[in-house]
């Protein structure tokens, strides 16, 4: 696919990007993402990169690349009750050298024009840092739930847990790949075993450079670690949970100070998830279990009898952009009955801008049309970045409008506030979150 039109500042010109050109993507990375790891040790490890969907940027007078992005294909995105084509931004990197001066907002406006045009109504992505892509339109979408569970810390009990039986191995694609991915697919299916009642952002690894990178163990990446290993429940013989992790020791005058760095904790029911959680606070010579990521619902919040041991801290998970607003809206599912006139602003894709009339089924089909605000009033104003912020479902429209971010335009005589209706059925019974960064 030729590239889009997109203008550079003088000097600078776009890149293509292929396999042999890893070694520059290396070197720029690194240049952006300072580490401690040699350029060969990185090599070593399997790429993630779907390569045509990685675009890089060069300039006059200088070696090698100098900015980069990419998108991961995610075709089967979960949202609320559905799920959606979306372009997963990642690897966007600028050298010191050539910062401020545009080549992001570039990159943005490329990004933003390929995936519209691969037909991905949405664009999903973690910031590295908090600030940066609010202006192009993205919301924060989805939080994390970070903790430290002190060994042995007490669990409520689930009726059934105990029939459970572990396995704990060496974690291998061969042995274990099959497994991982359909236990991490049903968990994010139907948390909750309600069909349909999905957990949105649950992003599975769609293609084979990711399956290759979950799997990858290379000593560049552990960190003075153990090797990766998988603890694994099973309900006679079936397979009902897993947890992928790393122990670390040190012997300390007061004894072993161990620490558990958790991957996934995935289980697909109470039983299971009370088995599993039971199975990893009680390893011998470690102090602490710290799970890399969770939702913020995660089932260990209504076990852990003390949250509050485990020093909860929610930084954020995914953002969201609309690329196409009324594909996007009418390719989800709302949780109450809806019918709500919404202006919607963007400044960066202006096609987007105008006013949109939804109209839902609780947990139903949902429909969207454009309509001429000189005839319908808009019930709802907002900017573009606050609906990728409600969009899975973890923010509430009615949130945003007490901070000022959403405005309720009341009709005269009208009993019912269109914003209350509206923040009920943009809102969802599972909390949004990716196991896993990308
Ligand atoms: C999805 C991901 O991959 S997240 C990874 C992002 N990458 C990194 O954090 C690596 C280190 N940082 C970088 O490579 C670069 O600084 C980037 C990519 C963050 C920004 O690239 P730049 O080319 O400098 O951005 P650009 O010049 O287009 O800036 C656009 C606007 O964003 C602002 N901006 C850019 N980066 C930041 C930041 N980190 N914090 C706050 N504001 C920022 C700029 O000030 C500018 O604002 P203005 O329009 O009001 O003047």
């Amino acid at each position: 696919m030729a590239l889009p039109q997109i203008a550079l500042p003088a000097g600078y010109r776009w890149r293509t990007l292929t396999p042999a050109d890893r070694r520059l993507v290396t070197e720029l990375d690194t240049w952006a993402f300072p580490s401690g790891t040699s350029h060969d040790d990185l090599d070593a490890a399997p790429s993630p990169l779907t390569w045509d969907r990685a675009i890089a940027i060069e300039a006059d007078g200088s070696e090698g690349l100098v900015a980069m992005h990419a998108s991961y294909p995610f075709g089967h995105f979960p949202v609320p009750g559905a799920e959606l084509p979306t372009a997963g931004l990642t690897w966007v990197g600028v050298h010191p050298q050539h910062r401020r001066r545009g080549l992001l907002t570039a990159m943005i406006d490329l990004h933003l024009t390929r995936s519209s045009e691969r037909g991905e109504p949405l664009s999903a992505l973690f910031a590295a840092e908090a600030a940066i892509y609010g202006r192009f339109g993205y919301g924060h979408a989805a939080d994390d739930l970070r903790l430290d569970i002190p060994r042995g810390a007490a669990l409520r009990d689930v009726p059934g847990a105990e029939r459970h039986t572990v396995r704990v191995e060496i974690a291998a694609r061969e042995r274990h790949g099959v497994l991982v991915d359909r236990l991490h697919r049903a968990a994010g299916a139907a948390p909750t075993g309600v069909p349909g009642i999905n957990r949105p952002g649950w992003v599975t690894r769609e293609t084979e450079e990711l399956q290759a990178v979950l799997w990858d163990d290379s000593p560049a990446h552990r960190g003075g670690r153990e090797s990766r290993r998988i603890m694994i429940v099973e309900l006679d013989g079936e397979p009902r949970g897993y947890v992928t992790f790393r122990r670390s020791l040190a012997w300390e005058p007061t004894g072993p100070r161990g620490r558990v760095d958790a991957g996934e904790v995935v289980a697909v029911d109470a039983a299971a998830a009370r088995a599993l959680w039971g199975a990893l606070l009680d390893l011998d010579l470690t102090n602490e279990v710290t799970p890399f990521t969770l939702p913020v619902d995660d089932v260990v919040t209504q076990l852990l009898v003390n949250l509050r041991a485990a020093a909860p801290r929610t930084p954020d998970n995914l953002w969201v952009r609309l690329v196409d607003v009324a594909a996007a809206l009418a390719g989800r599912r709302y949780a109450a009955d809806v019918d709500v006139t919404i202006k919607v602003t963007d400044a960066r894709l202006p096609a987007n801008a105008g006013v949109y009339r939804l109209r839902a089924e609780a947990f139903g089909p949902a429909s969207v049309e454009r309509v001429d605000p000189e005839f319908e009033a808009p019930e709802l104003s907002l900017d573009v970045r606050e609906l990728g912020a409600a969009y899975l479902g973890g923010t509430s429209l009615a949130a945003l409008a007490a901070a000022g971010l959403v405005t309720e335009h009341r009709r005269q005589g009208q009993q019912t506030s269109a914003l209350a209706r509206a923040s009920t059925a943009f809102g969802w019974p599972v909390a949004p979150g990716s196991s896993w960064v990308f």
